[in-house]
């Protein structure tokens, strides 16, 4: 059984990443910049803020993180994506989520220029991947497939994946990823009649659901991969999986850790996407 730790990955990645600016910077070049805003101060939300600061900062990639109070209107954030979208020296904007409950997240998401929306959510990015284009496609997705990759999983012909979990950031988004590498893909969810059996024919289960080791070894088909999105914080305060690691573990070919696994590449498919936005804002305006 293989690990696949997405905190190796994703700084192999980054190393790669950080040539190509190096390069830009020596070339005189404007750097890319990554507007991140922040409302309220939900804890997660400001530990994942910081470590996207972080990333950039060192692959030297410009982040711009805005702290607006949890009494935010709907109408001043809305301004305040709209300055975004307008200064010529940002390439990449992403409205940290979950939003404070008072605020409309559509609305939000929606404002965002779909060029600089360097986290998919905007309907023009999820519209391009539905019908095959090239846009932006959410982090989460993007890291799994390059988790994927990493063992191997390119070409997902004959393979059934389950994807559990029916989100706009990760369950849709990924099972339209899986798809175009030529998966049969299920989409799974609350709802979804007799899990447990569906699970069983998996050669790649993907776990999103947000209940804490809900997927136990009998839930796992003999040497399936088996990814983890799920991130729990447990009442002593340590992080799980939706996947029950220990159980499963010697029965899956490969398997992702909670933490160290999808997390680490969701931050480092931002910082990729936010190169990728700035290469086509300096094709159209460099
Ligand atoms: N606008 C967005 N909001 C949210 C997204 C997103 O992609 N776009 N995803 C999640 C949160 N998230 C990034 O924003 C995120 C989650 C987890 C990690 C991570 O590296 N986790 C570590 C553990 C960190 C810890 O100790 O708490 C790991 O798994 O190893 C990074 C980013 C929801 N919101």
């Amino acid at each position: 059984m293989e690990i696949i730790y997405g905190s190796e990955l994703s700084q192999k990645i980054k190393g790669e990443l950080k040539q190509e600016i190096e390069k830009l910077q020596k070339d005189g070049r404007r750097l890319p910049v990554l507007s991140v805003i922040l409302v309220g101060d939900n804890p997660a939300s400001q530990s994942y803020v910081k470590s996207k600061a972080n990333a950039c900062t060192s692959i030297g990639m410009e982040n711009r993180t805005i702290r607006m109070p949890h009494s935010t209107t709907q109408q001043e954030l809305l301004n305040e994506v709209q300055r975004l979208n307008e200064d010529p020296q940002v390439d990449g904007i992403l409205v940290q989520l979950p939003l404070p409950s008072h605020l409309d997240e559509v609305s939000v998401v929606d404002a965002i220029s779909p060029d600089k929306d360097v986290d998919g959510l905007h309907p023009v990015n999820a519209g391009k991947l539905l019908t095959g284009r090239d846009g932006f496609v959410p982090c989460t997705p993007l890291g799994v497939m390059e988790m994927l990759a990493s063992v191997g999983y390119t070409d997902l012909s004959g393979l059934n994946a389950v994807v559990i979990g029916r989100s706009n950031l990760v369950g849709k988004p990924l099972s339209l990823l899986l798809q175009k590498q030529n998966a049969t893909v299920t989409m799974a969810h609350s709802r979804t009649a007799d899990l447990k059996a569906l699970c069983q024919q998996a050669d790649i289960l993907i776990a999103a659901i947000g209940k804490p080791k809900k997927i136990t070894a009998d839930y796992i088909k003999e040497g399936a991969v088996v990814i983890d999105v799920g991130i729990n914080r447990m009442e002593d305060d340590k992080l799980c999986g939706d996947v029950d690691f220990e159980a499963i573990k010697e029965k899956a070919k490969a398997i992702t850790p909670v933490p160290k696994g999808v997390g680490p590449m969701t931050v480092c498919m931002l910082l990729k996407n936010t190169l990728k936005a700035y290469k086509e804002h300096e094709k159209i305006y460099g």
